[in-house]
């Protein structure tokens, strides 16, 4: 037989076998458009509740609805071949109870065609990680600064910077974990508390603001190609996208304003005769 390429999707437990090995590569992903381009470099697509701020431009990820989830979570899904999708649970969806959790992800999961969801939170959320994973829901926990608590917070805060801070933060990695999820994401933590973590776990850690000791890293899309106006310290830009784009649209603007455009090529005339 000649050789194959099949390349079979990233599933929980192939991302989770990972551990210690090769680096997980994660990147949001919020359309079937963006999926297309980035799957063939990816690991892990992640459907961010970020889409709230990066692509309907409201306040905070707590606006994020499931509605909103099913919708893009079913695009990536459609736009992708490769990586694992992970859709977010959005605030409100999965707090209340491991039932109403359950009752949630169980449609994301269905209607999107997605492989996992993930949630925010540690030892208060371990419960409820339990009961999806024994009922068929992989879940890829969140903990360090965690957006949905931003009011909480007092703003997005770099978790850890005070020793003291590193048991509850520790303890809610070791919680998540031993609860069944399948990898966790550590946002905004301090380089050494990351280092710890990842080192304690048997499960991979995908970080975002938590040095490169991470088993993985992820990134919201549109930060790393240069396409938002503002990003925290922890992007890299990769791309200058949105200088790319004003060139782009500057000389469409000029083109139909000069009559440049359409020009000959791009004009349909009759049959001759
Ligand atoms: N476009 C986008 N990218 C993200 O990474 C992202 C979102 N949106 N929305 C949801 C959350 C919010 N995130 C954020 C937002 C701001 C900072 C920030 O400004 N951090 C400060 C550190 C402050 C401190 O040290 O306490 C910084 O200067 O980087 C961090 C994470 C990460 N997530
Ligand atoms: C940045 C990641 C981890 C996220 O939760 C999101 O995009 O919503
Ligand atoms: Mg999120």
């Amino acid at each position: 037989m000649s050789a194959e390429i099949i390349t079979k999707r990233q599933s929980a437990p192939s991302i989770r076998a990972r551990k210690g090995g090769e680096k997980i590569v994660a990147l949001t992903s919020y359309s079937a458009g963006t999926a297309r381009l980035v799957d063939p470099f990816c690991d892990l697509l992640l459907v961010g509740d970020s889409l709230a701020m990066v692509e309907h431009g409201l306040g905070s990820t707590l606006s994020a609805t499931l509605e909103m989830m099913i919708l893009h979570g079913a695009s990536v899904v459609r736009g992708s071949a490769r990586s694992l999708v992970v859709v977010d649970l959005p605030f409100g969806s999965y707090e209340a109870s491991p039932e109403t959790a359950f009752r949630h992800a169980a449609r994301l999961m269905a209607e999107t065609g997605c492989g996992a969801v993930k949630l925010e939170g540690g030892a208060h959320m371990a419960e409820t990680i339990r009961f999806l994973t024994t009922r068929g829901i992989p879940v890829m926990a969140h903990v360090g600064l965690t957006p949905q608590a931003v009011n909480t917070f007092g703003g997005f805060k770099t978790q850890g910077r005070e020793r003291e801070q590193w048991a509850a933060i520790e303890a809610d990695a070791a919680a998540v974990a031993e609860a069944g999820a399948f990898a966790v994401v550590l946002e905004g933590v301090v380089e050494p508390l990351a280092a710890k973590i990842t080192q304690n776990l048997d499960i991979p850690t995908i970080g975002i603001g938590a040095s490169a000791e991470c088993d993985g890293q992820i990134l919201v899309l549109e930060d790393m190609l240069g396409l938002s106006p503002r990003v925290p310290r922890f992007v890299h830009r990769f791309g200058a996208i949105g200088e790319a784009v004003t060139a782009a649209v500057e000389a469409y603007a000029e083109a139909v304003r000069t009559k440049a455009f359409p020009g000959e090529a791009n004009v349909y005339q009759p049959k001759a005769g």
